[in-house]
């Protein structure tokens, strides 16, 4: 397809999608999300064949809106929009300030939601890189993130939250080795951790959602790993399997 074609049917299907938004009578995820600079953006994608064709809502959150895409080859994309307007940005900073990689952002509520964004990119690669199963993620501009969609057909990958695992043993196992990866080898406290934030992917988990993720070096790690500690001890007790917060504790710190 040419170029102007390309954008043709994309600037279409974008505003098929208005419609349908505006026909739901969901304003909130029009006007927080696909405003002019995020439309722009969304172009400028397209225009490098980033994005081929722009599917439907798969989440809409506070922070945060997740859209199911198509991309180069007919890869199915997840692609996860900031809000600027309605994001707690304070909350972003504290989380932001602590973070050394991090430590130097300031201005406006804008730049800080660009940093956010650009921190969940990083916070993936990392822990994609010490063997963390995460949604890879390709590229990210300004508010927007591109990554691997997990699920199929435009249909993601229930989260733990939504089944009822008949083997929970497994992947509790496999969640506790990611904390410890994360923590060991990412340097990293998820801090977001729970069934929530969990897809089941081809019976294996998925760890989602890493924008506040920090280093070790931030204030507040060993008070996320604690609640991480806990959410994920409380889910699996509940499933079945027997485990303690101090038993998880202690497998995320030991040394090799
Ligand atoms: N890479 C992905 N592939 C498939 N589905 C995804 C992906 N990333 C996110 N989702 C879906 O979108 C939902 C929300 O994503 P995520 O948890 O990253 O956003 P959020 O920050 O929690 O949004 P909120 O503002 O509601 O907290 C997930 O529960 C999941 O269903
Ligand atoms: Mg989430």
């Amino acid at each position: 397809m040419d170029h102007d074609k390309k954008m043709k049917s994309i600037d279409k299907r974008i505003d098929e999608y208005h419609f349908k938004i505006k026909d739901s009578s969901d304003l909130k995820a029009e006007s927080g999300v696909f405003d002019t600079p995020t439309l722009k953006t969304l172009y400028t994608l397209a225009s490098k064949g980033i994005i081929t064709a722009m599917g439907g809502v798969v989440s809409t959150g506070k922070e945060a809106d997740v859209f199911h895409a198509i991309g180069e080859n007919g890869k199915e994309l997840a692609i996860k929009i900031y809000r600027i307007n309605t994001s707690d940005f304070q909350k972003m900073q504290d989380y932001l300030i602590g973070d050394p990689r991090f430590s130097n952002v300031r201005g406006t509520k804008k730049d800080i939601v660009f940093a956010w964004t650009k921190k969940e990119q990083r916070n993936l690669e990392r822990a994609a890189e010490v063997g963390v199963k995460v949604p890879e993620p390709m590229i990210s501009e300004r508010n927007i993130l591109i990554m691997e969609f997990i699920g199929k057909d435009g249909v993601s990958a229930p989260r733990l939250k939504d089944v009822r695992l008949e083997e929970p043993q497994p992947i509790y196992d496999t969640v506790a080795d990611y904390m410890r990866l994360l923590y060991q080898k990412a340097k990293l406290v998820h801090g977001d951790l729970s069934e929530y934030n969990i897809l089941l992917y081809e019976e294996r988990p998925v760890i989602i959602d890493m924008g506040q993720a920090v280093m070790l070096e931030h204030p507040m790690a060993r008070e996320f790993l604690a609640r991480d500690v806990k959410n994920i001890v409380r889910y699996f007790k509940k499933s079945g399997v027997k485990c303690s917060e101090e038993e998880l504790s202690a497998h995320i710190l030991k040394k090799d």
